[in-house]
Parts: C-alpha cells; structure tokens; sequence
C-alpha cells in the first residue's frame, strides 16, 4: 500500500477500522516546536462521530496516546508517533461483505489488488477512520504554521442542491472562522446551515445519503513556494485531499467555472496596497505556475454521498454469480460533510507545511 506522504515530513498512517488502532508516524517534523495538545484535541473532536444527525453512531472517543517523538510538550525531532485505539467494533456487520461486495465501496477492488488477503470490516484501511490519524498529523503541522502567520479554514459550501455563502476570495480572514463557529454545522449562513440540515434528516428517514463541497482558504501565505510542474501546490494539495475517502473532485480559485469566462474576465490584475502586491480577483485561487501568490489559496472537494445506504440494493454475488438483493449493515454516516471539513483544513496543513520545509528549510521558517 502506499500510505506515505511528503518530501521533508514524511506522514504515515496505519490501522484498520476494526484493528486494535489506528495511528500515525510523522517523520521530518522539526525539533523543538512546542506541541498545542488543546489544539490537536479541538481538531480530533470536530471530525469524531458525534452520533448526531448526520454522523454514523459509532462511538470512539479517538484519544490518542503519543508513544514516541514528543516529551516534556515538544519534539523532540525523532519521529513523532500516535495512536487511537478502536473501540466500538461491530465485525460482524461485515460478514455478508465477503462475497456481496458494496456498490461504491472499496470492497470489490480492494479484494482484488490484495487477493482477498484485505481486512474488510468496517471499511479496514480504507475507512473513514483513518482520517482521524490524519487529522492528528495536520494538526500537529497546523499548530506549528500558526506560529508563523499561517491559518486554514474551511466551511461547506454545499450540501446536495443547498449551497452556503461562498467565500470572498480576495478576502478571507476578517471574522469568517467566528462566523462558522457560531453554526450548528460549519456554514457562513446559519440560513443555508438550517435547509442542509433539513434535508439531512430527510435522507436519514428514507434511508439515503447526501454529498457536497467542502470550501476551504489557507491564509498568510507568501508568494513564491512551490515549482512548476510536478512539484506544484496544487499537486501537493490534491494529493492530500484525494487520499480523503469519498472526494470525488478538487478544484482551485474559480475552478471549473473558469473555463466559461473570457480572458478578459478570469485574469486577475495586479495592484500595491500597503506595499504588498496583490491581485484584484484571485480566479486562480492564489496559486499561478505551480507557485503562491500571495493571495490566499482557495480550493474546494467534491464529496459523493457515500456509498453504505440503509436500502436494499442490487450487486453481485461473487460466489454464485447471481445479481442478488444486498442489505449494508454497519453504522454509516448520513452526509460526510460536515464531518469532512476538520479534515480538509488539516489535511491540507501537512501539504502545506511540507511545501514550507522544502522551500525554507526549519531554521529559514522561522523568518517567515
Ligand atoms: C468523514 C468521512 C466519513 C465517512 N463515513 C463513511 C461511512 O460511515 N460509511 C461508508 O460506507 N463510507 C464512509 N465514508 C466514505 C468511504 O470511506 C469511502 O467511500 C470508501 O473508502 C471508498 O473510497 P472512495 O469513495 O474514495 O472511492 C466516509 C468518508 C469520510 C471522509
Ligand atoms: C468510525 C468511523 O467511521 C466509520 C467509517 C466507515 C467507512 O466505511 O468509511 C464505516 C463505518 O464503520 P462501522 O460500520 O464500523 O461503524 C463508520 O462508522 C470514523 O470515522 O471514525
């Protein structure tokens, strides 16, 4: 498998669903940074199950124990390893899985690439639970690049056909986490936050899922990190948001939407203000020729509504070669979203924080 990213930090993320645990090795992480527990622990609590609306009822407390890398509330430049033990495992849920593989799950193709040697309860490497390692590492980066000026926020701009105030992607950081935080869901728009949740509810009863899009800014960004080519932000940030489960399209500034506009319109013009350059739009979402701005870096994902609905479907039975009627059991979430937008923004840190490494080095970061 290739569950390893990164150049100067290097991210590994171990576990199965319905293993013992889950975890993450980061390598690469400079020595001496004093680690923000209360900040790390804020992250792992927005992505964990809440059982709530539109969350799976799984309940895992995803605390974490640090085994090595850290002591006395820094690190200590070795590598820094975490774990959160599974708790609340239902594998024989899975049972009927073995043969009668999910439509829209990995259960097919990853019987096939592992010779049925993968371990499918509960999703096994490919679940959702893995995200919460993730989000331990992004964390971890994030608390770090706050430290110099760097802030990610994300909100969902939709949830099926119901969309939330978009971002100004000139501005962003004038109040808008303040705003999302006062929602019951990560929305700018209690009003929007209120139809998504509606139909949330709507789904559940009909034993359907919902998917959307995940908008998320990085802020206080310099120009001039990242490469063309192969070593652009871009890439390095797609790379991080496909390993999510379920994202099924990244797209940057105006993305898709750009290739409607005119030249005249979708180019973004340079001005000084305050003796910084700047542009007057940002319909490239901060990024030109692989490289930042200095704008902030706009993005959005695209999450499908996930595959583990509670209706009778039709699939394969890989035993007898029949088209048969499969009923999913597990404890599946409704919509991902809101559950996705912790992990989006600290996803996006570990690629962030790894293109800073590259470009300054440790010691330069700290002049940034
Ligand atoms: C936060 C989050 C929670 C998820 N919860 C579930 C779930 O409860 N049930 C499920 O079948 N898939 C869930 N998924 C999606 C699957 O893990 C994913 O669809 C599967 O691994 C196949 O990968 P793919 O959809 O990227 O192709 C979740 C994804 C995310 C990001
Ligand atoms: C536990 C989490 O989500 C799980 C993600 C998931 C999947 O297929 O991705 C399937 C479900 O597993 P189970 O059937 O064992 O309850 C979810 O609960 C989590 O995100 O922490």
């Amino acid at each position: 498998m290739s569950s390893i990213y990164g150049n100067q930090l290097r991210i590994s993320i171990f576990g199965e669903s319905h293993g013992e645990a889950i975890g993450t090795v980061v390598d690469g992480f400079p020595a001496g940074v004093a680690v923000d527990f209360d900040f790390i622990r804020a992250q792992m609590a927005r992505r964990r199950p809440s059982g709530g609306a539109f969350s799976t009822k799984r309940h895992e407390t995803d605390d974490f124990r640090i085994l090595s890398g850290i002591r006395d509330g820094r690190t200590t430049g070795a590598p820094i390893c975490a774990v959160m033990e599974n708790g609340d495992t239902h594998s024989q849920d899975y049972d009927n899985l073995t043969d009668m593989p999910r439509p829209s799950h990995a259960d097919y193709p990853a019987m096939v690439r592992y010779k049925g040697a993968n371990d499918p309860r509960g999703g096994g490497h490919f679940s959702a639970r893995l995200t919460a390692p993730l989000v331990f590492a992004g964390s971890l980066c994030r608390s770090f690049l706050r430290t110099r000026g760097i802030e990610l926020i994300a909100h969902i701009a939709s949830i099926a056909d119901v969309a939330d105030e978009v971002f100004d992607l000139c501005r962003i950081g004038g109040g808008e986490a303040e705003r999302i935080a006062q929602n019951e869901l990560p929305v700018l728009s209690a009003e929007a936050g209120e139809r998504m949740l509606a139909l949330i509810r709507a789904a559940r009863s009909a034993g359907d899922t919902l998917g959307g899009v995940v908008e998320c800014a990085v802020t206080g960004m310099k120009p001039g990190c990242g490469s063309p080519m192969f070593g652009s932000v871009e890439s390095a940030l797609s790379s991080l948001l496909f390993s999510i489960p379920a994202v099924k399209g990244v797209e940057f500034g105006s993305g898709f939407g750009i290739a409607a506009l005119r030249g005249s319109e979708a180019n973004d013009p340079y001005y000084s203000e305050n003796d910084q350059i700047k542009t007057r739009f940002n319909h490239n979402g901060g990024i030109l020729g692989g490289i930042t701005t200095g704008m902030p870096i706009v993005f959005r994902a695209a999450f499908k509504p996930i595959s583990s609905i509670a209706q009778p479907q039709r699939t394969l039975n890989l035993k007898s070669g029949n088209e048969e009627t499969l009923v999913v059991r597990g404890r599946h979430d409704i919509c991902v979203v809101p559950r996705a937008v912790p992990v989006v923004e600290n996803a996006a840190a570990i690629a962030v924080c790894d293109l800073l490494l590259e470009e300054y080095g440790y010691e330069g970061l700290a002049n940034v």
